[in-house]
């Protein structure tokens, strides 16, 4: 690898463009100890001041080659002043003075002027999952301003050595926000931002992200403040599949018709490239945005081979000390806590000794996040032979996966053990997907019932052609039986625990102990004694003393939970009428199997009024995740949102964020014509909302169905069962009508804290648990 100060011509060239960022640094005197300490103090950037924002307006292009030669991490820095920068991945231990160190990985930068510095920093200390091709880089030009931009490819098939030779996962330009509210740190922002996941097996998710931007840079003399000569920015989204997984969920921006045929932010990997290259030479519309594609020759690998995801993690498990993402709907945060000792190791029991696991936990002992870490994790070691399945539509959704059914390709399912197996046999695709199966990942087991569990394993050992327990498959099934169980044709179904096959294929089950969610003990306590079913009697007093109205957090009103969906609907409805104002609808296009598609959680249609409070179903950053809740503050065209001004100031973060010129850009009628809705959502952020692509697709790509809408639904209230695995700051619980064992359950642990829990119509006797599901506890192991 070299550093040149000449731009490359070679083919494959991307132009990685950077946003400056300020890092606020009070010691101008102490610049070697800066450069030695960037990598904490860089993440522990604070939220800029005025003054700082100045000095932000510095920046550069730079020039990331894409080759496989020894160059491959060429960077070149134009119109930087004293524009020599040089680095080098490091593999010797020479303690040049001018050269630094950067962590564990032994990235080295040299010095090459006083007053400027290039440092190139792997991302591997924000999120050790992600691929060493996502790179953040810090840029300094003086004393004072520090430059940040990030970098990255992803691809959920590469591993760590491969991705360098693979021209097909390089780099694409993201960028980073440092001015982003919140008050988080910047560890936290790159931490997630890089994180979003690649989808489980079994879920291509597209989503866009990507921007493009060339700007001239030049430095304000000796003084440490840079100033930016002029300005062009545009921005190019870039969506691309993961090239691998079994069937499920597919969410990715909209195609639509008209204008909206393609997602607004979906430019093929072509264009994308060529956006990327500057040779944009073809302009479109695309959904409400005028895109710019790419003449450029180069078309081949960006974009097959790339993920971008507003929702979803990418993964790079470079020692398995691992770091996660939420797997449903993301809920406040997409940030990923770093596992505890407890999860990693279920993780290594998992990944490293590949056993056969039941691993569960009461409700916020980190099973989802533990999942995501192990589903990232696997699908870099078999990118093709990991899927990804639950036994719903919604959890299915949850986790970007596809229904047990639908991956088994056993339709309902309800025919006897070797009719299915027929009918698995005669069904090409299906036969297929079960031979390239290496990991069957089963979520919310709870609601799997021993029948259909005894059925999946019979056509698994069929298909492997194998005697061996799930015919050698590595099965990870994780949920907790305490919370909502399988629904039975003809009454109480039967627990997979209680299923033939249980003993023989699940070699170790764990229990989580840990409870994130909650920190209040005394709230732990009480819902564990809900759990099992059996309350004290201070439990009880505790739980009837939270009739009064919940604490709130922001400006979103607690959330309400029914048992029916009548319940919801009735309330969602209500509320919706009592706003003044037009009702805008919404419809979904849908296309494929119908059927498939009612398990999508995006709504068939959408009624929005200004002042509607609605929740997010798409990850868009790291703060803006699948579960976010936000106001409807307002539809393009109105007084508010009515100029291109207007527009930019409430780009998707994937796309614009107060773009000044752009090769995409908004077309304003188009949007006015759709009356797309802004939300404002709770870091205070307004962001407009245009519609998005849900698909259910089969391993290799086939879209079964798909439905395109905007990615909001009324969230004054929702159904328990949709609540399952979010977490809630405020929430109004009605027990009135529970039916089920583990519903109070469910819907009362969404709660972070009791000051914030409300309880309408408890009644103890609604609290129930399966005997059955706690004798089978009390033989669990813990780690
Ligand atoms: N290792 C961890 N460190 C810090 N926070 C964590 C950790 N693991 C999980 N969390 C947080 O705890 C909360 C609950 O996690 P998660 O949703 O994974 O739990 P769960 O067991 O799947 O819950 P449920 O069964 O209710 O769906 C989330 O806010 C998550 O970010």
């Amino acid at each position: 690898m070299s550093y040149s100060t000449s731009k490359p011509k070679k083919a494959g060239t991307l132009n990685a463009y950077f946003k400056p960022a300020v890092r606020n640094n009070n010691n101008n005197n102490n610049n070697d100890n800066n450069n030695r300490s960037l990598s904490s103090s860089w993440r522990s950037i604070s939220p800029l001041s005025n003054t700082q924002t100045q000095q932000q307006k510095s920046s550069a292009t730079i020039d990331l080659t894409d080759n496989n030669s020894d160059d491959d991490d060429l960077i070149i820095l134009d119109d930087i002043p004293k524009n020599a920068y040089r680095g080098s991945r490091a593999n010797n231990s020479n303690s040049n003075s001018q050269q630094e160190s950067f962590g564990s990985q032994g990235i080295q930068t040299q010095e090459l002027s006083s007053t400027s510095k290039f440092r190139k920093e792997p991302s591997y200390n924000l999120d050790q999952r992600q691929k060493p091709f996502f790179s953040s880089y810090t840029f300094q030009t003086s004393h004072t301003t520090t430059s940040t931009f990030g970098v990255r490819g992803m691809s959920s098939s590469t591993t760590n050595d491969s991705y360098k030779n693979n021209s097909s996962n390089r780099v694409v330009p993201v960028e980073r926000k440092v001015s982003q509210p919140s008050g988080m740190s910047l560890t936290d922002r790159l931490g997630s931002n890089v994180s979003h996941p690649i989808q489980g097996a079994g879920m291509v998710s597209s989503s866009s992200f990507g921007w493009k931007k060339t700007v001239d840079t030049s430095s304000s003399s000796s003084s440490s403040t840079t100033t930016t000569s002029g300005t062009k920015r545009g921005y190019s989204s870039i969506t691309s599949s993961s090239s691998s997984s079994s069937a499920g969920w597919v969410s990715s921006t909209s195609t639509n018709k008209k204008k909206r045929e393609l997602p607004a932010t979906f430019i093929t990997s072509a264009s994308a490239l060529g956006a990327l290259n500057g040779k944009a030479t073809k302009e479109r519309t695309i959904g409400g945005f005028k895109s710019v594609t790419s003449s450029s020759s180069n078309k081949k690998s960006y974009g097959s081979n790339m993920s971008f995801y507003g929702n979803n993690n990418n993964t790079n498990n470079n020692n398995n000390r691992y770091s996660s993402n939420k797997r449903k709907n993301n809920n406040k945060s997409s940030y990923r806590p770093k596992l505890s000792a407890e999860q990693q190791k279920v993780f290594d029991i998992v990944v490293n000794e590949r056993r056969s696991i039941f691993f569960t936990g009461s409700a916020g002992t980190g099973k989802s996040v533990l999942l995501r870490a192990i589903i990232d994790s696997l699908r870099e070691k078999y990118p093709d032979g990991v899927a990804i399945t639950a036994p719903t539509g919604i959890a299915a959704c949850n986790i970007n996966g596809s229904t047990i059914h639908s991956f088994a390709g056993i339709g309902l399912g309800q025919d006897p053990p070797m009719k299915l197996v027929q009918k698995v046999q005669s069904n090409k695709k299906a036969s297929e997907r079960w031979r390239r199966t290496r990991v069957l990942i089963i979520d919310e087991i709870s609601m799997v019932d021993a029948e259909l569990f005894d059925k999946i394993e019979l056509i698994a050992r069929t298909m492997k052609a194998s005697q061996k327990p799930f015919g050698d498959i590595q099965l990870i099934v994780t949920g907790d039986f305490f919370q909502l169980p399988p629904v039975s044709r003809y009454g109480m179904a039967r627990f997979a625990f209680e299923s033939k096959c249980w003993s023989k294929v699940i070699n170790k089950t764990i229990m989580l102990k840990q409870v994130f969610r909650q920190k209040d003990s005394e709230f732990v306590d009480i819902l564990n004694e809900m759990r099992l079913g059996r309350l004290s009697e201070a439990a009880i007093q505790k739980f009837r003393s939270l009739s009064r109205t919940p604490q709130t957090y922001n400006m979103i009103e607690p959330t309400e939970l029914y048992a029916l969906r009548d319940q919801v609907d009735k309330s969602n409805t209500a509320r919706l009428n009592g706003l003044p104002g037009d009702i805008r609808t919404f419809k979904a296009h849908d296309t494929g199997d119908k059927a498939k598609v009612e398990g999508c959680i995006a709504p068939e249609a959408v009624h929005l009024k200004k002042d509607a409070q609605v929740m997010l179903l798409k990850n868009m950053d790291q703060t803006l995740v699948n579960g976010s809740l936000g106001i409807v503050v307002g539809f393009v065209g109105d007084e508010k949102y009515n100029t291109l001004t207007d527009i930019r100031r409430c780009m998707p973060p994937s796309k614009f964020s107060g773009a000044q010129s752009s090769e995409i850009e908004p077309d304003l009628e188009s949007m006015k014509s759709q009356q797309w809705p802004i939300v404002q959502f709770t870091d205070g952020r307004e962001v407009l909302m245009e519609s998005e692509q849900w698909s259910i697709e089969l391993p290799g790509g086939e879209v079964v169905a798909s439905r395109t809408q905007i990615p909001l639904m009324l969230a004054w209230a929702m159904s328990i069962h949709k609540s399952q695995g979010q977490t809630l700051e405020s929430v109004r619980v009605d027990l009135g009508k529970v039916f089920e064992k583990g519903q109070a359950y469910v819907a009362l642990s969404r709660a972070t804290s009791l000051e914030g829990l409300q309880i309408l119509n408890f009644d103890e006797s609604k609290v129930m648990a399966h005997e059955r599901v706690a004798t089978f506890y009390q033989n669990l192991d813990t780690v």
